[in-house]
């Protein structure tokens, strides 16, 4: 398996520490990345100061801005945000050869069409089997060689242990698994979730209210995914309750440090807008609420994210909204 050849997209926090996993799983890497200034970096320091500052990115790996280079390889990985990623496999398509498999490691689901990463692929780069990477997972954690346990999944279960079996590495456990759907929709609430987490907290509202929220999040995580056709244990692993756990808590999670933000009462649009970090949560907001209504699946805390980060609602009425709505029995 040391010949394999894998390709990553992506120059950020996230394509650059799953470069880094994939040569210390033995693998032959190249880093593709859009800037310049980072393929530069990468090529002569083995840094990444923008993203991953302060950590040697050893071992080396080559790093390209020539898309078809890092195309000439047996296994793909997509590291770019959700809403990029269509963009990317699209300039890939004239590069990569019939099937040779591509992991997604974004989380999020598409605006405007409602595709999760897994589709996009089969309508970009038909004949190349999708995989997608997601679990409890901080960039900056990989890069430093911490342990850490994901799932990787594709719908041909042999392709999720192959791919498992071309990372996997002392600090990096892969599961497999096929459950494609469930991993994808646990991977995308999940940033939405963390982000009314953080608003919790940012406002002081309480140990018990973020437990809470945390606890109805998952309950309403479940409730979409499970109306996409996912299985309900899919979302008891790593990509569903793992990373909510990590992300609803964690301030190393841009996610929930934007919802500490908001909470704190610090403007929406200067948290999220140009220079602010990557927040997948304010993009999948939305296109979740579109899902669920068109799946008739009740997502509140969802809706009330979706609102405040569009300014429709203040954080106080947010609150009330979610404390006055009509009693239910748990577990609906
Ligand atoms: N960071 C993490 O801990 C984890 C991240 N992820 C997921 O990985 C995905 C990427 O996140 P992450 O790497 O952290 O984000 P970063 O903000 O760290 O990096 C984003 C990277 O994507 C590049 N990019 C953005 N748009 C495009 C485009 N249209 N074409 C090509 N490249 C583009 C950026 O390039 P430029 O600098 O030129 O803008 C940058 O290199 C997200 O979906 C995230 O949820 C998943 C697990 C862990
Ligand atoms: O997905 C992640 C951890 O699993 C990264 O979370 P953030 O994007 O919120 O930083």
């Amino acid at each position: 398996m040391s010949g394999i050849r894998v390709g990553v997209f992506g120059g950020g926090a996230w394509g650059t520490a799953l470069a880094l996993v994939a040569a210390r799983a033995g693998r032959t890497v190249t880093l593709w990345a859009r800037d310049p200034d980072v393929v530069a970096e990468l090529g002569s320091a083995g840094t990444n100061a923008k993203f991953l500052p302060g950590i040697r990115l050893d071992p080396r790996f080559g790093a390209t801005g020539d898309l078809a280079a890092a195309a000439a390889a047996d296994i793909l990985i997509a590291a770019v945000p959700a809403q990029a990623t269509r963009g990317l496999l699209r300039d890939l398509a004239a590069h990569v050869r019939p099937g040779v498999p591509v992991l997604v490691a974004a989380k999020g689901i598409e605006r405007g069409t409602d595709a999760l990463m897994t589709e996009i692929v089969a309508a970009e780069l038909p004949g190349r089997p999708a995989a997608v990477l997601s679990g409890p997972s901080f960039a900056d954690d990989v890069a430093r060689g911490l342990p850490t346990a994901l799932t990787v999944a594709a719908a041909d279960g042999d392709l999720a242990e192959r791919l498992s079996a071309a990372l996997v590495s002392p600090s990096f456990r892969p599961y497999a698994a096929t459950d494609v759907v469930g991993v994808q929709v646990g991977g995308a609430l999940k940033n939405v979730i963390a982000i009314a987490s953080g608003i919790v907290v940012g406002r002081g509202l309480g140990a018990s209210a973020q437990a809470a929220l945390t606890a109805r999040g998952f309950a309403e995580l479940g409730r979409l995914a499970r109306a996409l056709g996912a299985e309900p244990e899919t979302l008891m692993g790593l990509s569903g309750l793992g990373d909510l756990v990590l992300s609803a808590t964690s301030r190393q999670s841009r996610n929930f440090s934007l919802g500490i933000g908001i909470g704190e009462g610090r403007p929406v649009a200067a948290l999220t807008g140009t220079g602010a970090k990557l927040a997948e949560g304010a993009f999948t907001a939305s296109v979740a609420l579109d899902l669920a209504q068109r799946h008739g699946v009740d997502l509140p805390i969802t809706g009330a994210v979706a609102a405040v980060l569009a300014g429709r609602l203040s954080v106080d009425a947010a609150v009330e909204g979610l404390m006055t709505r009509p009693l239910r029995r748990e577990g609906t």
